[in-house]
């Protein structure tokens, strides 16, 4: 599914009226009785309170305002704004809002007191103030209304039309006020900021509703972004044979650890192993081995020259064995402290072969250098926004208003693969196209959890035989499982047992679409 932002998303809308034909009335009519059949199911008998702006937000609020009214509900409908400024499709459904015997109220100093009763009373209010048209923060009059909805919040549901008002539907910044939905139904593909922060955080529960605008016009318009979702992803799942063997799902290299991070590389093993990896090879800190064996028993064990508890300068030199298998994935950086140099992740780099994902201390040695990787070909890097504010020498809060921007330029101007970790995390192609995944849940907000990511990477893409589908389903299965454990008490090392529920799930979810 598509990601856009508004531009994108006006551009969709012109094309489906002037290429495909689809009347603007239409879309706005088919727009607001996809909510309208949303509330209707949810809240059945519920008061409600409909408020619409003048703009097509509103103009989708009038249509669902005379679908529900005909269903029976009781509606009661205001106008925030002038008939005057209405846009041709909004005054018409306006006037058929009217004309079906539908008494809409204007907000003015006069009423203000009846639009703050009415409120109070309703079980559901409904948001179509402003949606991808907002410029700049609410006006006075509409953030005094964002307030008014907003306090009504423990009382009532509140559904937003489209976005949220107040967010920006490109970046999801709040400049003032924004309504704090429980629902947001949103039209033909979601808007970025529906999964950016501070605006994400206000949409509640999204609903995506087709409004007849064919999904071959993003691709046709040229849009780069997508959302990732269970059933494209359930087709990406690489399949177990019965006749197979440990070589048929790949040999994954993890070169990590240190005396402080004993847990990393483990945990990195274990990301591998529990999705599925046929081998798993820890290269660590000699002094290190007999420690992270007790954890991993599953992993092939290769101890590596030892200063003090980290790899000693010249410790690559064990990649020069002539005998030394062949690795499908290589993964440098989880643990690894601070003593490693550049010159020993320059060694690493060269004297490797296939794709090669560098993560946590790795991302740091190479944000000093970022030509390291220059004539190595697939590159994967799997930052946090702290590590690659310290790459871009930026700060993280610039980071996190630009993730999407940083992610796309980043890994284009770079030609890597780019894993930007958070909620939600993005993964962006050398080629400028993005991915972001919906999935995700506190439960990973733990030490760790990003050290089980790289595993599940490399072993992805081993067994899928292609880095971006390797991606796709790491950074996915990672959130699932993330989802399915519990917020408190799960760590990262609990994380298998749910990679394998979640990669149960999806596998379900394809026989399912496959059986008639
Ligand atoms: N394909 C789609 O997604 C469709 C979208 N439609 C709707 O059309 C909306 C976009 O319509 P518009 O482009 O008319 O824009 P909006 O209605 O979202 O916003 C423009 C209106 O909001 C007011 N406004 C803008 N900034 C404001 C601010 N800072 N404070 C207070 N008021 C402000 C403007 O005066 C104008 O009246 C979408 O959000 C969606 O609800 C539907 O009508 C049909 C199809
Ligand atoms: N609140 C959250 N919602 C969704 N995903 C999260 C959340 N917090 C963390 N994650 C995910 O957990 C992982 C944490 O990685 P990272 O910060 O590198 O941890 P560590 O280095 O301790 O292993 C990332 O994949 C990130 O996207
Ligand atoms: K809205």
């Amino acid at each position: 599914m598509y990601l856009v932002n508004a531009r994108q998303m006006r551009e969709m809308d012109r094309f489906a009226i002037e290429k495909i034909g689809i009347p603007s009335i239409v879309l706005m009519e088919t727009a607001g009785q996809a909510v309208a059949q949303e509330v209707e199911q949810r809240y059945p008998q519920a008061r409600l309170v409909v408020i619409a702006g003048h703009g097509n937000n509103g103009g989708d609020a009038f249509v669902l305002s005379r679908h529900l009214q005909n269903r029976g509900f009781a509606v009661n409908t205001w106008l925030v704004g002038s008939e005057e400024k209405m846009t041709a499709d909004t005054a018409i459904a306006y006037r058929a809002l009217v004309q079906s015997r539908v008494h809409v109220q204007k907000l003015t100093p006069k009423s203000w007191n009846l639009f703050c009763r009415e409120l109070s009373g309703a079980d559901v209010i409904i948001d179509g103030l402003v949606g991808t048209g907002i410029k700049g923060s609410l006006r006075e009059e509409a953030a005094r209304v964002v307030m008014e909805i907003n306090k009504r919040k423990d009382r009532a549901a509140i559904v937003s039309v489209d976005i949220p008002s107040g967010i920006n539907a490109d970046n999801g910044v709040i400049s003032s006020v924004a309504v704090s939905a429980d629902l947001t139904v949103t039209f033909a593909c979601p808007r970025w900021g529906h999964f950016l922060f501070p605006g994400a955080g206000h949409c509640g529960r999204l609903i995506v509703r087709d409004i007849g605008i064919p999904a071959w016009v993003g691709e046709e318009l040229g849009i780069k972004a997508r959302l990732l979702q269970d059933e494209f992803i359930s087709t990406l799942i690489p399949k177990r044979a019965r006749h197979s063997h440990k070589g048929s799902y790949g040999h994954v290299l993890v070169i990590a650890g240190s005396q402080s991070y004993v847990g990393a590389p483990a945990l990195t093993a274990l990301g591998a192993i529990r999705s599925g990896a046929g081998m798993v090879t820890l290269a660590l800190p000699e002094s290190i081995q007999s420690m992270v064996v007790g954890l991993t028993p599953e992993a092939v064990y290769w101890p590596w020259a030892d200063k003090a508890g980290s790899f000693a300068p010249h410790s690559w030199e064990a990649l020069r064995a002539t005998n030394q298998p062949r690795y499908d994935c290589v993964v440098v950086g989880p643990g690894l402290g601070h003593e490693v140099d550049i010159d020993w992740l320059k060694q690493v780099i060269d004297r490797t072969s296939g794709p090669l994902l560098l993560d946590a201390d790795a991302l740091n040695l190479l944000g000093q250098d970022l030509t390291l990787t220059e004539n190595r070909m697939p590159v994967i890097l799997t930052p946090h926004p702290g590590e690659i504010a310290r790459i871009m020498k930026m700060t993280v809060q610039e980071v996190e208003e630009n993730r999407q921007q940083i992610a796309v330029k980043f890994a284009r101007q770079h030609r890597v693969y780019l894993v930007l970790k958070g909620t939600y995390s993005i993964i962006a192609t050398p080629q400028g196209t993005c991915f972001v995944s919906p999935r995700g849940s506190s439960s990973l907000a733990k030490g760790g959890s990003g050290d089980v990511l790289s595993g599940m990477i490399a072993s992805f893409i081993n067994q899928t035989g292609d880095v971006l589908a390797g991606l796709q389903c790491a950074v996915y299965v990672h959130g699932m499982a993330g989802e399915l454990m519990d917020e408190y008490s799960g760590g990262a090392s609990d994380l298998g047992l749910w990679i394998g529920q979640a990669l149960q799930a999806l596998a379900q979810k394809d026989r399912d679409n496959h059986t008639l």
